[in-house]
């Protein structure tokens, strides 16, 4: 691994996980995971099936609580905190299943999810007063997913390549600074991959991007390093090149994708 000790230039790392344990009763899925990712850093997350990589995002969300270790964002530790509490800090994630309202527009979607993150759900004068900023926000937003023409189109009436987009929207609509993406593209077509991964780029300039991913294209294509996830274990976390280079990944997992990949004509 060429992952060094010494944080970046901005004098930090945006995720830290350090020797993280997590079992499910008696088994244990995430077996002394770790991972130092940098600021603005584009990663990749990649793995077997069950190699524990949704588990791994749902440690960091805190949707699920460590067994032991450490996770840090921003070098403040956010294990043991509540999925809102880490959100506050800053760290929003998508999800594989839907998290749109169908019957609600575009806009109305997206500004849900501003207003959310800006904490005035209960204080009624607060709301209004910062209603303005909101509207603001969301129409930002929903230009930056190049969902404009759809404004007030209901959310169930979308194609399945702009339901994705929306659900990004709604990641990014609180101005997180760690994005956190599970299986961004799954289920689009090879074009609406190619615009989709494009999309996350744009969207995600000065960001710090984590994401799960099957696809190896979409891995190869946006990902500045990946990390290869094994039975709970990170076993290599390098650029691309040097992973596709890594016997030890060509044994345990990529081999056997990037030849099944190709044969399908990915
Ligand atoms: N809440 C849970 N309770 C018990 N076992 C769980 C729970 N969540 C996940 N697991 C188990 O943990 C293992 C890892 O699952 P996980 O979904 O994290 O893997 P994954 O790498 O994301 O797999 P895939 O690529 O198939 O999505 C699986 O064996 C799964 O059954």
């Amino acid at each position: 691994m060429s992952q060094g000790n010494v944080a970046n230039d901005k004098g930090g790392w945006a995720v830290e996980l350090n020797d993280c344990r997590k079992s499910f009763g008696k088994t244990e899925i995430i077996r002394g995971a770790s991972l130092k990712v940098k600021e603005g850093e584009r990663v990749a997350i990649i793995g077997p099936n069950g190699a524990g990589k949704s588990t791994l995002f749902n440690l960091i969300s805190g949707r699920f609580g460590l067994t032991s270790g450490e996770i840090k964002l921003h070098g403040q530790r956010i294990d043991g905190l509540r999925p809102f509490e880490i959100s506050r800090r800053g760290l929003a994630r998508s999800f594989q299943v839907s998290n749109l309202f169908g019957r609600l527009s575009v806009f109305e979607n997206i500004r849900c999810a501003v207003l959310w993150s800006m904490g005035y759900r209960y204080v009624f004068w607060k709301f209004l007063a910062n209603l303005h900023d909101a509207n603001d926000r969301a129409e930002q937003v929903m230009r930056m997913i190049k969902l404009e023409a759809k404004r007030d189109e209901a959310a169930m009436n979308l194609t399945y390549a702009e339901q994705r987009a929306l659900e990004v929207g709604i990641t990014i609509a609180g101005g997180a600074s760690v994005i956190l993406l599970d299986e961004p593209t799954a289920g689009m077509s090879k074009s609406e991959t190619s615009r989709f991964i494009q999309l996350i780029r744009e969207i995600t300039v000065g960001k710090t991007l984590l994401t799960v991913e099957h696809d190896m294209g979409v891995v190869f294509g946006l990902a500045d390093k990946i990390a290869v996830l094994v039975y709970g274990e990170v076993i290599a976390f390098d650029t691309p090149d040097a992973v596709r280079a890594n016997a030890r990944v060509q044994e345990a997992y990529l081999g056997s994708v990037l030849a099944e990949q190709q044969a399908a004509g990915h």
